[in-house]
């Protein structure tokens, strides 16, 4: 297999969501948890969408999965490697984006790394280096009261010079319109004072394109799904990758049983659980008494199994932003994250144990610790439920495979837990 893209996502959902991207600007595509043992056969495909849970992890821990994962992808071949990073820049000041981007530039001799968020689909846009959510500057949107990495600074420039060694430049929008050859000279100047990033506007996906095009001539770029629809297109243009209609095999139906997972607090999670009410039975979970050591869990499963033979059911830590903040004084953000986190795929391990065959999952971390709980080591992509969110189907999971949707915290709407369930049989 010779891989034309390789990605390194820094979430699962985040994984799933550049794969669907590729998936439908035409690049065949596969998404791996962690670098895949030599004993799984993987299909023939264009581009590796490598799953790592370092979003939230030490900076030198992060580089040093990044490192391995990025020897695998060039082993095999891959020209250019994405770092993908959330459409919301999430990290902190000790974080990763800045470390990674870093190491990935001094291992492939690059010098400089295009940067953006930008994801103009789901409302990413990135204008003289500040990112906007839906509209508002990031530090005005739900994203700053997230439980893991408030977004406190919509001034991405700023916020990546706080966690990067080298200096930070910007390509701004009178350079993107400019066309692909201006950006490569603002690059060239910026490289030339010393910059070894540079946060690039873009607001429509034509901006994405021209940057894709940049980037793709380096070998290191970090962004979200919308640098992978750019670099997608321009292997599509540049004639190295033929258009592929995507994976049929996928939505062959599973059986079993069906549950959502939710361990997102994002605002667009907590208006989908309030809507899935209509729908299913759903449980909140006591995240006191979780962590409290109480048994939380086997009550959770009990409850599932009296109702789930009829139907979905879904259970949820998700919690508004003050019952959250509660829970993070008493305990601190980095332990009950975590320890909510291990519940959440606690209980999805129990109910896949228990039959369920077609599980949602919402929320990053909760998807990476659920997904690794459950052991599975790869996914094909299949048609999408919302914007950044596909079906997925296991591979390599012996007889028992699985029907997946692993949901980035703030994308889908609504309804989305009755669509993705829908979709899948
Ligand atoms: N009630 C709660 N109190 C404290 N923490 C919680 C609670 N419910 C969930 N959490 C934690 O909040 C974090 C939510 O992060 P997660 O990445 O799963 O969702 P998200 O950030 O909305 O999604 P994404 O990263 O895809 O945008 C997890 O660590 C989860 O364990
Ligand atoms: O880019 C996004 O917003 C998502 O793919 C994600 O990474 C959320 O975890």
């Amino acid at each position: 297999m010779t891989i034309l893209l390789g990605s390194i996502a820094d979430d699962y959902t985040g994984a799933s969501d550049l794969a669907n991207t590729l998936t439908k600007n035409g690049l065949r595509t596969v998404q791996t948890v962690g670098i895949p043992d030599p004993s799984l056969a993987l299909p023939d495909v264009d581009a590796v969408v490598v799953s790592l849970k370092i979003r939230s992890v030490a900076a030198k821990d992060a580089v040093a999965a990044a490192l391995e994962a990025e020897s695998w992808l060039r082993g095999r071949g891959a020209g250019h490697v994405l770092y993908k990073i959330c459409s919301t820049f999430d990290s902190t000041d000790l974080g990763n984006i800045g470390p990674v981007t870093e190491a990935l530039l001094s291992v492939s001799g690059g010098d400089i790394a295009l940067v953006t968020p930008a994801f103009p689909e789901t409302g990413r846009t990135v204008y003289l280096g500040h990112l906007f959510v839906n509209g508002q500057p990031l530090d005005e949107s739900p994203l700053k009261d997230h439980p893991l990495n408030p977004m406190r600074d919509a001034n991405l420039a700023r916020v990546l010079t706080r966690q990067s060694r080298g200096k930070v430049g910007l390509v701004d929008m009178p350079t993107v319109t400019g066309g692909a050859d201006a950006v490569r000279a603002r690059l060239e100047r910026l490289r030339a004072e010393g910059a070894a990033a540079a946060i690039a506007d873009a607001v429509f996906e034509r901006d994405l394109e021209t940057l894709g095009e940049a980037a793709l001539e380096m070998p290191v770029s970090t962004g979200a799904s919308g640098l992978g629809l750019g670099l997608a297109r321009a292997l599509l243009r540049s004639g190295r990758a033929s258009a592929s209609d995507g994976e049929n095999d996928v939505i062959r139906p599973v059986g079993g049983l069906a549950a959502v997972v939710a361990g997102s607090c994002s605002a667009a999670t907590l208006k989908q659980l309030d809507a899935a009410e209509r729908h299913m039975p759903v449980l909140r979970l006591d995240t006191e008494k979780l962590l409290a050591g109480s048994d939380e869990i086997s009550a959770a499963i009990a409850w599932a199994g009296e109702r789930i033979a009829e139907g979905p059911v879904a259970i949820a830590a998700s919690a508004a932003p003050e019952v959250v903040s509660r829970l993070q004084a008493r305990y601190g953000r980095e332990a009950s994250g975590h320890a909510v986190e291990t519940a959440t795929a606690a209980i999805a391990g129990e109910l896949v144990e228990r039959g369920v065959r077609r599980l949602v999952v919402a929320g990053g971390e909760t998807s990476g610790a659920t997904v690794d709980r459950l052991g599975i080591p790869a996914f094909l992509i299949g048609p999408e439920i919302a914007p950044g969110v596909p079906l997925l189907r296991t591979i390599g999971a012996g007889g028992n495979d699985m029907l997946l949707a692993l949901k980035s915290g703030n994308f889908g709407g609504e309804d989305f837990f009755a669509t993705a369930l829908s979709m899948m049989r």
